[in-house]
């Protein structure tokens, strides 16, 4: 190719994506970014779109994971809106979208590919369903599509320095020898943009198109997976060339294979990072995690997520996680009380009447009225939940998803109806674990038929607050109602002996003084029978001993086999009443004292 050649082939191609993008502005001849069916609210942590030829199993795959109905048929052009669907994934609620059949041209305002590409472009990952039966050319066609509307699949932003200016030509430099763009071909593309004057570098090797890319500056960049459908309809040995090629996903929507490995998948290409709000004293809620991006996941990023106003009362937070140097202080009580805050306004904030009250209100006034006691409506505390609530379906994931790498997580993809109610339980079950069983006849939950009652196995270690799960115990109901889950909120008693903090216990044990003067052994209570301690001669008022690993059991954090500790606290009891001997003796004691045995600091024999 001469040289000519090569600077009109430069020219054309920008001349061809200036000519796209100006298709892509809403002025540009009809239809737009939103036409009927399109304005799908973006709700959620992410939102994730599916793409692809029509009948390659779009709507299959969201019915199926996600258990919105999308209608899906045997012939061409079944869906013809957006349907939003949900995918409730260890903590995190990703909003699926099937789009209707992408088409050849659709970036040429064909079809409703318009409509169709400019939603995939508000997606922070994109799905290309295939057809394993149909010519895999289909690939590179819908990658052409989403390119040619300015989207980038599974490629970083090219680092170019692109800086125009109002005079000094065109001064273009490269961190690499001998880059495959040369002067003339940055020159060429940039006259073609009437830019005359700018600063170009380059950090790495890169072709024309990626410059045309950072001039235009309209482009995103979307992670992609491929999940290629119908894999019922293949051999072994060809699904074994498939699950080997980058960014793959073989499933098969219609008998349901591998739909937890694709939406494992999507969890870790959208890479969401889950922060887990913490009470003090209290294990976290694991139930309802904030969901923020890899990419914006500061203390910032947090609290603005929950409201915007938020951050100007903030003053700072205790982060725990595998990404932090240090472990928070604990002891210092004005950043305990801060995190308290930020735990309040989650409460606050997550639940969207009070969130109401507050955005009338505004801080102050929100603040006062609740140190009042007042309510803006909505939540009467711990129990108010008994009963049955619909809707909004399941709550997130239970805590052994989190702590247990999302064991259950196949079963959970599929959106069922919760019912919740709460539970007390004895401190001792709390600490022990135990098996209680749940009268189901008390919920009013219509269509229950014979089933009256389910077991509930409670983990050793659980707290007040803690949700436990289950899964599918519901049998499905009237009006099309699928079976259902079963959230139980546990509260714990109190103990008329132990005081618990997290994992540790603590437990007053009374000695007499002269025991505590001479040390002697004492009886302890633990949860697991009394338990012999030594308290040394000199024991002070209010000393501490620790019992190591005496606590509650860790396995619900996921450290099994491990406990807290215990911490007994000596109260040293004096006697109120003496008989003669004993005060003869105490006399005694007195009198020696200030001859002979009378310390340094003149304190005192007890000192
Ligand atoms: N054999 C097989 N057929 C499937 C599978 N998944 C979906 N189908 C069938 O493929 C056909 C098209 O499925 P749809 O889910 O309507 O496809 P779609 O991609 O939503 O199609 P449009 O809405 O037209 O874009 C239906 O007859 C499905 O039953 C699968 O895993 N295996
Ligand atoms: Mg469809």
């Amino acid at each position: 190719m001469s040289v000519l050649e090569k600077i009109k082939d430069i020219e054309a191609e920008a001349k061809l994506a200036k000519l796209r993008r100006e298709l892509l502005e809403p002025s540009a001849g009809g239809g737009g970014a939103t036409g009927a069916g399109f304005d799908v609210q973006k709700v959620g942590d992410a939102r994730v779109g599916l793409v692809g030829f029509p009948s390659v199993g779009k709507s299959t795959l969201l019915t199926k994971i996600t258990g919105t109905f999308s209608e899906a048929a045997g012939y061409e052009f079944t869906t013809l809106t957006c349907i939003p669907g949900m995918i409730r994934y260890r903590g995190a609620k990703i909003q699926l979208l099937d789009l209707p059949g992408i088409i050849e041209g659709a970036k040429d305002g064909k079809g409703r590919g318009r409509q169709v590409i400019s939603t995939a472009r508000t997606c922070n990952l994109i799905i290309i369903v295939l057809d394993c039966l149909k010519p895999m050319t289909h690939k590179k066609l819908i990658e052409h599509e989403l390119e040619g509307f300015g989207i980038r699949l599974n490629k970083q932003p090219p680092e170019i320095n692109f800086r125009k200016k109002d005079k000094g030509g065109i001064n273009y430099t490269s961190t690499v020898p001998n880059p495959k763009l040369d002067m003339d071909a940055v020159k060429s593309v940039l006259s073609e943009y009437r830019i005359h004057n700018a600063d170009v570098h380059l950090k790495q090797d890169y072709e024309v198109d990626d410059l045309i890319d950072v001039i235009e500056g309209s482009r995103v960049y979307i992670p992609c997976i491929y999940a290629v459908n119908k894999i019922d309809q293949i051999t072994i040995e060809e699904l074994n060339v498939l699950d080997k090629l980058p960014h793959y996903c073989p499933v098969c929507a219609y008998h349901e294979w591998n739909l937890t490995g694709l939406v494992e998948m999507i969890f870790d290409y959208l890479k969401l990072i889950r922060i887990y709000t913490k009470p003090k004293g209290k294990l976290p809620d694991w139930s309802d995690p904030v969901v923020l991006p890899a990419g914006r996941c500061s203390v910032e990023d947090f609290c603005n997520r929950l409201h915007k106003s938020l951050i100007k009362q903030f003053k700072y937070a205790l982060v725990w996680g595998s990404s932090v140097k240090h472990r928070p202080q604990k002891d210092d009580p004005t950043a305990a009380k801060k995190f308290q805050e930020v735990q309040r306004a989650y409460d606050t904030l997550r639940d969207s009447q009070k969130r109401k009250a507050y955005d009338r209100m505004g801080h102050e006034a929100y603040e006062n009225m609740e140190a009042a006691g007042g309510s803006p409506g909505g939540q009467d505390g711990p129990f108010a939940g008994s009963g049955p609530f619909s809707g909004s379906g399941a709550q997130g994931a239970s805590m052994f998803e989190h702590m247990f790498g999302g064991g259950l997580g196949g079963q959970r993809m599929r959106m069922r109806p919760t019912f919740q109610t709460a539970m007390m339980i004895s401190f001792k079950d709390a600490v022990k674990g135990t098996t209680q069983t749940v009268d189901l006849s008390s919920l009013g939950i219509p269509g229950l038929g014979k089933k009256k009652t389910v077991e509930l196995n409670i983990p050793a270690g659980v707290d007040s607050g803690y949700q436990l799960r289950l899964e599918g115990v519901l049998p499905a109901g009237p009006q099309g109602r699928p079976e259902g889950d079963l959230m139980v909120q546990i509260e714990v008693g109190p103990s008329p002996v132990f005081r618990r903090e997290n994992f540790d216990l603590y437990v007053d044990v009374s000695v007499d003084m002269v025991d505590a003067c001479l040390g002697t052994s004492v009886d302890v209570p633990t949860v697991d029978g009394t338990a012999e301690v030594q308290v040394k001669p000199g024991t002070q008022p209010g000393d501490k001993l620790r019992m190591r690993g005496y606590g509650v059991a860790k396995d619900i954090v996921g450290q099994k086999g491990r406990r807290g500790d215990q911490f007994v606290r000596i109260l040293v009891t004096v006697p109120r009443k003496l008989n003669a001997g004993e005060r003869q003796l105490l006399e005694q004691l007195r009198s020696g004292k200030t001859s002979s045995s009378e310390t340094k600091t003149g304190k005192g024999w007890f000192s």
